[in-house]
């Protein structure tokens, strides 16, 4: 199952082999517990250990290889982050997509070498969505070929960037472009922030740390502002756009190309947070085979909390989830990593798709890890509360993803978008010119399902069902807001008023998509015993999620209310069939407790004694009178016995 799920038998096997060698280095473990840390100590332990990596990494992993990288960082430094979080899933990918061939080799081996830390600064104190609105400025001076950076005011700060404000001495930073007093939109340049050897700020730019915030506090997420800040012409990303030294401008390919460095982070991002859901998961799945609480029959021992069916509900679809985001994601990055070869040899033309998908999938998947995590937290009563569980972390960290590399609701619209323009295609009879991904909106479907009549039709009808709701749906916004047009109000207006429909198709139509990849994927599976357990969590997943969406097929009768009852009996059965499974599929990610960094989710399952022995560790316990009492609250116990 771990092949499966880490994508070949040679990555499961690399993995286990990286974490037992990490098992064997007490110098790359947490000294103590990261919760009893403060926010400095944490960010100094963090850079202690990226230290080390840097010195050991090549003992330990193939450096070239991102997903060994990836693993080795969430094992050593853990996903609160790192100083050099930034350098690896941007500010690189950034270089690597849009600096020229000159300017790769100039930087790239230098940030490989990691003689530089770097990050990607684009979000402002003002906006962070609207790109076109940001504020801060590269003023093209032609008499010195170099571009003057300039913070015209407080909103057009930098704000948010991680690792800007403290770890970093460079930043890709997005400014609007300014030549000859023509505005020609964003652009990434390459800008020195500190100097090399003392890391100061260098003159003309303010920079620090933005505060503490939900999680994620090992990373210094920074403010910086420009004042009158000079850098070369050549600083400019020149891949796809140039700058000439007499200010001629030549346009890139595609409008959006500098967008790759976010598109980047939208495809990878998947498998993070299938990771993140998935840790959660087992940690508490496996405190839930290990709580007794209650009795199901009175004149039986106290049950496991897991023997619950309302407990399974909370847990059992959420593994589903882990498990079809995982393999979206992984189907995800391989179409990215195409796009981006085609991009870089100048064809430009699957940008619009994967721009489509993968705000979707960054969207809905956030989404739902974010609703798994915190039912996992739940799951675990009281102790789930506790940062023992560390499960408040990695859903403060999850989140984080619902609003970085683009706002969900945003970016819903985004493929809206796209959704939009193929329904056009549709309704003028142009069917044949949509895409693979949303050919499914030409084809007729039947008038109603038959879920429960062919139940084995290997998930045909299934997938049928969510391609029905997802069709009617997308026309129907589409109907909405071309109406609204025909009726003379403005693109701009209409599509406003007819966002939430909107939103709505694009949901449907992304989770159609982590279905389709679900079922791709155990269409896949030779050995027999994995594919039976695969094909039992994706019964529950189609069923589980064609229930969460039953609405949009019941209002025009594709399912009705006994096809319904179908689905929820459906669930209940396979909850029960998965039961049994339901620790080794979670198991099967093979986390080490180092990873997992969580008192309850511990692999032995010894849950009682060392929270109490991680409690007693309580920096609050190593005294048992605190000064808050001797200087307060005894005193005030005193005046009121007088
Ligand atoms: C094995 C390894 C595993 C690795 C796992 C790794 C895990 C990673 C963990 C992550 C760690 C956490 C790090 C956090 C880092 C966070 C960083 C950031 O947040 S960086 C800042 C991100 N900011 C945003 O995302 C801003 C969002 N806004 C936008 O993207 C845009 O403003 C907009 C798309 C909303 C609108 O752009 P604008 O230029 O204003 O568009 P127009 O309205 O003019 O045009 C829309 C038009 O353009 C098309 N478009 C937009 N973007 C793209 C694109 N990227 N590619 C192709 N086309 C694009 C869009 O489709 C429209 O087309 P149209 O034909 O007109 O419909
Ligand atoms: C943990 C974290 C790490 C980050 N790291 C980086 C980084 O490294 N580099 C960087 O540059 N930035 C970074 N960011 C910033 C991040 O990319 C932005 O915060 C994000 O893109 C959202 O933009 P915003 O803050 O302007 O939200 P806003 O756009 O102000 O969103 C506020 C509300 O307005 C709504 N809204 C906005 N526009 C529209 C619209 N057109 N239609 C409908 N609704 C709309 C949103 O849906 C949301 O509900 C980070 C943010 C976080 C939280």
């Amino acid at each position: 199952m771990a092949a499966q799920i880490w994508g070949s038998e040679k990555r499961a096997r690399r993995r286990r082999e990286i974490s037992a060698k990490i098992a064997q280095m007490p110098e790359l473990h947490d000294s103590k517990p990261l919760p009893f840390m403060t926010r400095e100590e944490k960010i100094m332990e963090s850079a202690r250990k990226l230290t080390i990596l840097t010195e050991k990494m090549g003992q330990i992993i193939d450096p070239t290889d991102p997903a060994e990288l990836y693993h080795l960082n969430n094992e050593v430094l853990g996903l609160e982050g790192n100083p050099m979080a930034l350098h690896g899933v941007m500010f690189i990918p950034a270089l690597s997509a849009q600096a020229s061939d000159e300017q790769q080799a100039k930087w790239l081996p230098r940030a490989l070498r990691r003689e530089i830390i770097g990050t990607y600064a684009q979000t402002e104190l003002g906006h962070g969505t609207n790109l076109q609105n940001l504020e801060t400025t590269a003023t093209y001076d032609l008499a010195t070929q170099e571009f003057v950076l300039h913070t015209p005011q407080i909103t057009a700060l930098k704000w948010w960037p991680g690792n800007l404000g403290k770890s970093s001495n460079y930043a890709v930073v997005v400014a609007h472009m300014i030549i000859k007093a023509k505005n020609y939109g964003p652009h990434p340049f390459m800008v020195q922030l500190r100097d090399e050897k003392t890391h100061e700020p260098l003159p003309g730019i303010t920079i620090g740390d933005i505060g503490p915030k939900m999680a994620y506090n090992i990373v210094d997420n920074g403010f910086l502002g420009f004042n009158k800040y000079r850098i070369p012409r050549t600083n400019l990303l020149m891949r796809h756009t140039k700058v000439e030294a007499d200010g001629t401008y030549i346009k890139p390919p595609h409008a959006k190309i500098n967008y790759s460095a976010m598109v980047h982070v939208r495809a990878y991002m998947l498998t993070g947070q299938a990771i993140m859901l998935a840790s959660a998961l087992n940690i508490a799945t496996r405190y839930s085979s290990v709580r007794r609480q209650g009795q199901i029959d009175k004149s039986q021992p106290e049950v496991k909390v897991l023997e619950y069916q309302t407990q399974q509900h909370r847990l059992f679809p959420s593994i589903a989830r882990a498990y079809a985001f995982q393999f979206a994601g992984a189907e995800t990055v391989k179409l990215y990593e195409h796009v981006l070869k085609e991009m870089k040899s100048g064809n430009v033309s699957l940008m619009a798709d994967l721009h489509a998908l993968t705000s979707g999938l960054k969207s809905v998947v956030t989404y739902q890890t974010g609703e798994g995590i915190e039912q996992a937290r739940m799951a675990c009563g009281g102790h789930g509360y506790s940062m023992a569980s560390y499960i408040s972390e990695i859903y403060g960290v999850a989140i984080g993803g619902c609003t970085y590399e683009g706002e969900n609701m945003v970016m819903l619209l985004q493929l809206a978008r796209y959704l939009v323009k193929s329904a056009a295609l549709v309704k003028s009879g142009q069917s044949s010119k949509l895409g693979p991904l949303v050919a499914y909106l030409g084809v007729k479907s039947e008038p109603t399902s038959l879920i429960d009549r062919i139940p084995n039709s290997g998930f045909t009808e299934y997938v049928k069902t969510f391609q029905h709701v997802s069709k009617r749906q997308t026309l129907k916004a589409a109907d909405m807001f071309f109406g609204l047009m025909e009726k003379g109000e403005k693109r701009e207006i209409a599509w406003n008023k007819c966002s939430v429909e909107l939103n709505r198709a694009s949901r449907l139509h992304t989770r159609l998509f982590i279905v389709e990849a679900f079922v791709r994927r155990v269409n896949e599976i030779a050995d027999i015993r994995i594919k039976e357990a695969l094909t039992d969590l994706l019964h529950l997943h189609v069923n589980y999620e064609l229930l969460d969406i039953a609405s949009y097929a019941l209002e025009d009768g594709f399912l009705s209310a006994s096809q319904l009852d179908y689905i929820r009996d459906q669930v209940y059965l396979y909850l029960g069939k998965i039961r049994p499974n339901a620790v080794s599929l979670l198991d099967s990610w093979e986390f080490s407790d180092i990873e997992l960094r969580s008192v309850l989710g511990r692999r032995d399952g010894n849950v009682y004694e060392n929270l109490f022995k991680w409690a007693k560790s309580s920096p609050l316990n190593k005294t048992d009178v605190l000064s808050s009492v001797t200087q307060y609250l005894k005193p005030m116990m005193e005046k009121a016995r007088l």
